[in-house]
């Protein structure tokens, strides 16, 4: 079998679709995409096709080699995440020409289901609560939400009150019955992290998520000295090599690798062995569709350190589609009682409304994230 062609499609709200064609008519998708730098990463699919179309598709690990390794350039979120979409896309063909699921190929279920979170409260949580509550009736018991709005590298006591206060009203009206995870989403300092952290400790969050942004990762076994919530991190840490690093510096409790931003399976398998050694839990990143949600879940069925899967359904960044909206097969997503179950047909398990993605391609738009800025206008981490 050969690799043919291989075609990207950009669409609502925020994704993009790379379809991998072969000569023996089995076709592979994957979902490359950087929220807010979709052709920039189009272009890099489109550059590194030259090393796929003619080749194998069945020698995933050596044209993922070539990828990574044979422009002498490597790593960082562009490169890879294109190499992950077309990793994606090849397990998918590799599953499709074997007719089983990818994670029967690595080894099988480890699990049979797998909690899913939810987030509630968009860009700047206020009253999540009623959020919570209409998602506990599905069956959901654990969240996300911002844990902040825009922080200074020093700020003031109100704004450290106000993130506290989102944390205290969760617990009051919800109590323990459900659990929640703060994503500083790399807004704070590590001078502010530490207070943050530490006054928000009485409302026991699950974990708290990039309380420093990744270039300040040094700072998460000094935040993780001085508290007990775990901490989290990895959506913006793109290989094993960074991941080397942070996990043998310690302070990670969860690592997050985003399916669609570190490498596709082949990496974010070995992401999970290594932080399975230094007994860090996983918890794949995916506010994105629904081929990164399918990966995510393949590495979960098959990792025996995964315990919590994001997912995107009504996430505050899905404006103009869904999570489900370009799938045939909606009833192998669905989640009982906030777990997801194994996707157990051939490859990725996921059947890509074809006429739908062209269609919506068409008018796809250019999303971009919000440039925040301080009251003394400097740009501020969104
Ligand atoms: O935890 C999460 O889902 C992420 O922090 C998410 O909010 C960002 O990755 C966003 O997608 C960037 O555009
Ligand atoms: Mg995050």
């Amino acid at each position: 079998m050969k690799v043919t062609k291989l075609t990207t499609y950009r669409l609502p709200p925020r994704w993009m679709f790379l379809k991998v064609e072969t000569d023996e008519g089995i076709t592979g998708w994957g979902e490359p995409v950087i929220e807010g730098r979709a052709r920039t990463v189009e272009a890099a699919v489109h550059e590194l096709s030259e090393y796929v179309i003619g080749q194998d598709p069945a020698r995933i690990n050596d044209i993922w080699s070539t990828l990574y390794r044979g422009g002498f350039y490597r790593g960082g979120p562009i490169l890879m995440s294109a190499i992950a979409g077309i990793d994606q896309a090849l397990w998918d063909i590799k599953g499709k020409a074997l007719g089983v699921p990818v994670y029967q190929l690595l080894g099988g279920l480890v699990r049979d289901k797998i909690k899913a979170y939810s987030w509630v409260g968009g860009d700047r949580p206020a009253d999540v609560i009623a959020g919570m509550k209409k998602l506990t009736e599905i069956g959901f018991d654990t969240f996300k939400l911002n844990g902040c709005e825009e922080m200074g590298l020093i700020d003031n006591s109100r704004k450290i009150d106000a993130a506290v206060a989102v944390a205290a009203q969760v617990r009051e009206a919800m109590g323990n019955a459900i659990e929640f995870g703060l994503d500083f989403h790399g807004r704070v300092n590590a001078p502010m992290a530490k207070l943050l952290i530490k006054e928000l400790e009485p409302y026991r969050p699950l974990f708290i998520e990039e309380p420093v942004l990744a270039e300040q990762a040094e700072y998460y076994p000094r935040l993780a000295a001085q508290t007990a919530i775990p901490i989290a991190a990895g959506e913006r840490m793109f290989s094993r090599y960074e991941f080397k690093r942070v996990l043998a510096n310690g302070g990670l409790a969860i690592a997050q690798p985003d399916l669609s931003h570190a490498g596709g399976i082949t990496e974010c398998l070995k992401i999970a062995s290594m932080a399975e050694a230094y007994d860090v839990a996983l918890a794949p990143h995916c506010p994105l569709g629904p081929i990164a949600l399918a990966s995510c879940l393949h590495v979960d069925f098959v990792s025996y350190n995964a315990v919590l899967q994001e997912q995107s359904m009504g996430i505050h960044y899905n404006q103009g589609a869904e999570l489900l909206d370009y799938v045939i097969n909606k009833d192998d997503f669905k989640m009982t009682d906030g777990y997801f179950y194994p996707l157990t047909k051939p490859g990725l398990g996921v059947e890509i409304n074809e006429e739908l993605v062209i269609e919506r391609s068409k008018n796809a738009g250019d999303w971009r994230n919000p440039v925040w800025r301080y009251p003394d206008g400097a740009v501020a981490e969104w």
